[in-house]
């Protein structure tokens, strides 16, 4: 559902129709399901049978029986130990480390990804730029200006400071420079923009942001092409 009154974001992808989702398959019986002890690492013997070797079965019937029930009973060494000798001395050492861990048991824990967020200073809100936006006449600094014109990027390249921030975002040309406090992401970020096309940047970082919302009173004008 898109939230109308939440101006910071914007849609990237194609948005999922919800009564179009359908079960691609139907749920397999529970009951018919077999649990195989890490059938995706290679341990399997059926992968490399021998001739003759009627221990093969056995083990992989050990595996699977072993599956519930203690990984340090001796059953299970004896069938991990014949198939360690069906294997290259790399699968051995990869086995070894398998069985080490599911010993050690331990729990996967994943690192969350820090994120470069800065908190803002009172008054720099999103929603007190919004504010702004609504008030200031001229935050694009036009002086009577039309926005639409053409603007060339060797144009751009002069306003790098001060009060006129130029940056390319999406074919248009905005002056950043009064926004350049309310940036969540910090001001050292969104100076990398100045003075250039920062759209890979941006959509590196937040392609889902709405820029064109939060930027449309700093429209300076249109990119030219040429
Ligand atoms: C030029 C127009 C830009 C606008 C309007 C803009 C806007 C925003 C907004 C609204 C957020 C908060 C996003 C969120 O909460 O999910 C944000 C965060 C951020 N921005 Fe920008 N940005 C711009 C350019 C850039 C550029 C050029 C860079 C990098 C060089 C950048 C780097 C970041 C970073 C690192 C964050 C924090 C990331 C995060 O929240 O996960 N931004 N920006």
């Amino acid at each position: 559902m898109v939230d109308s009154s939440d101006f910071t974001f914007c849609q990237v992808g194609l948005e999922v129709q919800d009564d179009n989702i359908e079960s691609p398959k139907a749920i397999p019986d529970i009951n018919k399901i077999v649990l195989e002890d890490n059938p995706s690492c290679g341990l399997r013997t059926d992968r490399n049978p021998v001739p003759g070797d009627t221990s093969r079965d056995n083990a992989t019937l050990q595996e699977k029986s072993d599956v519930s029930s203690s990984h340090n009973s001796s059953k299970t060494a004896i069938a991990n130990d014949k198939l360690t000798k069906l294997m290259i001395p790399e699968q051995v050492r990869g086995a070894k480390d398998l069985e080490h861990a599911s010993q050690e048991q331990k729990p996967v824990v994943k690192k969350p990804v820090a994120r470069a967020k800065v908190p803002f200073e009172k008054g720099y809100s999103q929603m007190d730029w919004l504010k702004i936006t609504r008030r200031h006449p001229d935050l694009a600094g036009l002086k009577g200006r039309s926005n639409c014109r053409l603007i060339t990027l060797d144009e751009v390249k002069q306003h790098k400071t001060g009060g006129s921030i130029w940056t390319v975002l999406k074919g248009r040309v905005y002056n950043i420079s009064p926004y350049m406090k309310f940036h969540p992401g910090g001001e050292d970020m969104i100076m990398k923009a100045a003075g250039k096309d920062c759209t890979a940047l941006f959509n590196k970082y937040h392609a889902w942001v709405n820029a064109e919302f939060l930027l449309e009173k700093c429209l300076v004008g249109i990119l030219d092409p040429n």
